[in-house]
């Protein structure tokens, strides 16, 4: 039997959705339902297709997923180079698609901070190393570094952080894919941005520097505090973050966990990982594919609630 909520009933109800916290309030990076069309020749693609995503303050993650699954589109969104068709997506405070031209300028410059793959594109081929670390911060206009001894005091610095310290009067030319690559992390971390992203970054590497790289970024992380996300193929990369989110088809789709735990019987520390899916706002689920070729599962199953989980079964309507 229902009955009809009184006043009183109504008032509570209203109260207490005012006080449920929003979705992602307390994350550095929020993307909700986020999706990203784009149009060409008249055919339409939707790269991103209503992706969730939480990133919280200082950590360090990495992003994967098959080619055209929509990494790239998220990463020039994140970094401010691309708007979103539809959806939210805040980092740090700042509405993606709701910015104008000046804070987009401004945004890019001292909120977010990125490394892409090719070494090329990260570094001014005729600026020194120090100078293109000092470059971003005389054009965010940070006052802290606003003499050309300071900001050469900031380039030091950030160049020794990453180990390239001697390569400081050298230009990209003169330096290895590693060695740009550790300084394009230097430029990219000049204004301290909140976030620093970085697409494909090993790509262009051996294996041995890739893991030169991927140190960096863990020490940026760990001394500097800076949230991190990397998008990669490389395995060795994706093994060795605590979080790696996996998308498919324009949308997050599972997520890996890591942790460290104590062997009881050797004491020693390994690291134990775990594979979760992800349940999106309306309650959707994408199941792995090779799970549901397995069963044979395709348009339609069969959902049981259990005491402390919920069953999923291949559909047998037609043996009914
Ligand atoms: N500017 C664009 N115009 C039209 N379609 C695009 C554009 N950019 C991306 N796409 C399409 O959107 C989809 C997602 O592309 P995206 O580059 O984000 O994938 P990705 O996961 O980064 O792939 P990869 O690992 O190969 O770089 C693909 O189908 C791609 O062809």
């Amino acid at each position: 039997m229902t009955t009809d909520p009184t006043l009183t009933d109504l008032a509570q109800k209203a109260s207490s959705a005012r006080h449920t916290p929003a979705y992602g309030h307390d994350a550095l990076i929020t993307c909700d339902r986020l999706v990203r069309i784009f149009s060409a020749d008249g055919i339409e693609v939707q790269a991103l297709q209503g992706l969730d995503l939480l990133v919280r303050e200082g950590e360090l993650m990495a992003l994967v997923g098959a080619s055209g699954s929509g990494k790239s589109t998220l990463m020039n969104i994140l970094a401010g180079l691309d708007t979103p068709t539809a959806g939210a997506a805040r980092v740090a405070g700042h509405d993606l698609l709701t910015m104008t031209a000046k804070d987009r300028l401004t945004y890019r410059r001292t909120v977010v901070g990125f490394v892409w793959q090719q070494t090329s594109r990260n570094l001014l081929p005729y600026l020194t190393a120090a100078q293109n670390v000092a470059l971003p911060l005389q054009l965010g206009g940070d006052r802290a570094h606003g003499t050309r001894r300071a900001r050469a005091e900031r380039a030091t610095e950030l160049l020794e952080l990453l180990e390239v310290a001697d390569c400081r009067d050298r230009r990209p030319h003169e330096m290895s894919g590693g060695q740009q690559q550790r300084v394009a992390i230097a430029v990219a971390l000049a204004n301290d941005p909140s976030v620093l992203l970085a697409d494909e970054p090993t790509g262009e590497l051996d294996s041995h520097t890739a893991d030169q790289i991927f140190a960096a970024f863990r020490t940026a992380n760990e001394r500097l505090g800076t949230t991190i996300v990397i998008v990669t193929h490389d395995q060795a990369v994706a093994g060795e973050v605590r979080r790696t989110v996996a998308i498919r088809d324009g949308r997050t789709s599972t997520e890996v966990l890591r942790r460290s735990e104590v062997d009881e019987t050797t004491g020693h520390e390994r690291v134990v990982a775990r594979e979760y899916a992800m349940l999106d706002r309306a309650g959707r689920l994408q199941l792995p594919a090779d799970y549901t070729r397995a069963l044979g599962m395709r348009d339609r199953v069969a959902l049981e609630l259990e005491q402390d989980h919920i069953a999923v079964w291949p559909d047998d309507s037609e043996e009914m």
